[in-house]
């Protein structure tokens, strides 16, 4: 498609689609529960719909209705053997925590994605869960999907994370509320946290204690109401976007402000960017708010360390932000870019090189020089959603013609981008 380039500013309000991870652990825990569940502001993205096609593969009566969705939860007990294989499509959130229930299930399903699915390990999972007692067979010893598990009699452990990864995490979790004993999960770095909120929203108990947290098996949870909050992931588009494009103001509403999401925040203050945060609602289960971003003067950073987690899935945007800063910014600690939907380091180098960035790939991160002028040029998403949507705020700033390629990969986690971004033009 034509991107739109030569933008002269964007001025207007946005009310940020749901959260994709709490939409997802919405479906996942609604089904394990007992009793009904209602989700409001479910994301309609592919991967969100690829949670509740697996869910209804395994017996869940799940009806949805735009933002709406009611699951009749009957306990992970309810669950039945699927007919058919579980396809997640692209969504590494879904496979993962998927692997972690149905390792406490006494039958057998076999799990797939697609194409980029094929590539992201899974051992991180897949090898604790054996240690819980699971059965799990896949390429390369459990690495690589189609995956077949067959599960059940599991026994609770004690395990520290090997990455930091709440998708470990959750998926380690979801297994421990189906064992036998207490489950302990160690995080050497702190990662988001929606899984543990969660599981006290539907009535468990779970104790966190500084990094280790801990649950007992055998629990029954109790179907609740999610009101589902704005994904700051999306939100992050649009705050780049303002604080880059000349003569900008946007209010973007309902934003979710999880403190373990929020590093994009913390970087886009440090940065200097003209940021407010507005009508906070702090004691929600999830926190939430507005927050109103104007044309910004910037400044290079360097971003590392324990907040990488914060802002895993904002590093793309981050890198176009770097790209209009004073000075130089350097991204370090993010190797876990290499497994995500495409090598993110390497896709972001290479599509933002084509726009005229001038940025340099490193072992675990990047480094992008500041005050660059965009041109134009033919790019692509690489089949990834997050590139796709950097890639139409890096052509507004563009002076020449810019094309992009696979730009359906967004409908995974935003599909209503594009029409988003025109409202404020
Ligand atoms: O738990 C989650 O919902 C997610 C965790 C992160 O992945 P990792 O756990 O692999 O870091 C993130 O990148 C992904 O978009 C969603
Ligand atoms: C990495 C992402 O998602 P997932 O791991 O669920 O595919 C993402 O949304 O950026």
């Amino acid at each position: 498609m034509e991107l739109l380039t030569n933008i002269k500013g964007l001025n207007g309000e946005i009310a940020i689609p749901g959260d994709k991870s709490i939409s997802h652990r919405a479906i996942m825990f609604g089904a394990i529960a007992n009793g009904e569940t209602i989700v409001t502001n479910f994301l309609l993205g592919d991967d969100c719909l690829s949670t509740i096609q697996c869910f209804r593969k395994l017996g869940v009566h799940i009806k949805q209705q735009d933002e709406k969705v009611i699951i009749a939860g009957k306990g992970f007990s309810g669950l039945k053997e699927p007919a058919e294989v579980l396809d997640v499509g692209n969504s590494g959130t879904t496979i993962r925590l998927l692997i972690g229930i149905l390792s406490g299930l006494p039958f057998h399903s076999i799990l797939i994605g697609d194409q980029s699915i094929g590539k992201r390990p899974m051992t991180r999972v897949t090898k604790p869960l054996r240690t819980f007692g699971a059965a799990i067979q896949g390429r390369q010893n459990g690495e690589y999907t189609p995956l077949s598990i067959k599960g059940g009699n599991l026994s609770g452990i004690e395990y520290t994370l090997q990455v930091a990864s709440a998708q470990v995490k959750s998926s380690l979790l979801f297994a421990g509320l189906q064992a036998n004993g207490t489950t302990a999960i160690i995080e050497p770095v702190k990662t988001r946290d929606h899984t543990e909120r969660m599981i006290k929203q539907f009535g468990g108990d779970i104790e966190i204690n500084d990094q280790t947290v801990r649950l007992n098996g055998g629990q029954a949870l109790t179907g609740t109401t999610v009101q589902v909050p704005g994904d700051i992931s999306s939100a992050a588009f649009f705050l780049v976007a303002g604080a880059i494009m000349p003569n900008s103001e946007i209010k973007l509403t309902n934003v979710g402000l999880n403190p373990t999401r929020t590093g994009i925040i913390e970087v886009m203050k440090a940065m200097g960017a003209n940021l407010t945060i507005m009508n906070e609602e702090k004691d929600a289960s999830e926190p939430r708010g507005d927050l109103l971003i104007k044309t910004s003067t910037l400044k290079g950073v360097t971003i590392a360390g324990d907040i990488i987690p914060r802002l895993i899935d904002e590093i793309p945007i981050i890198a176009l932000l770097a790209t209009q800063a004073d000075g130089v910014t350097i991204i370090k600690d993010a190797e876990e870019l290499k497994v995500k939907e495409t090598n993110r380091i390497d896709t972001v180098v290479k599509e933002l090189t084509k726009l005229g960035a001038v940025i340099e790939a490193t072992a675990d991160g990047m480094i992008i020089q500041g005050n660059t002028k965009l041109t134009g040029g033919d790019v692509s998403s690489h089949g990834d959603h997050r590139i796709g949507m950097m890639l139409a705020i890096a052509a507004m700033l563009c002076t020449r013609n810019v094309t992009l390629e696979k730009k359906e990969a967004i409908d995974v986690s935003y599909p209503t981008f594009f029409d988003h971004l025109q409202s404020l033009i």
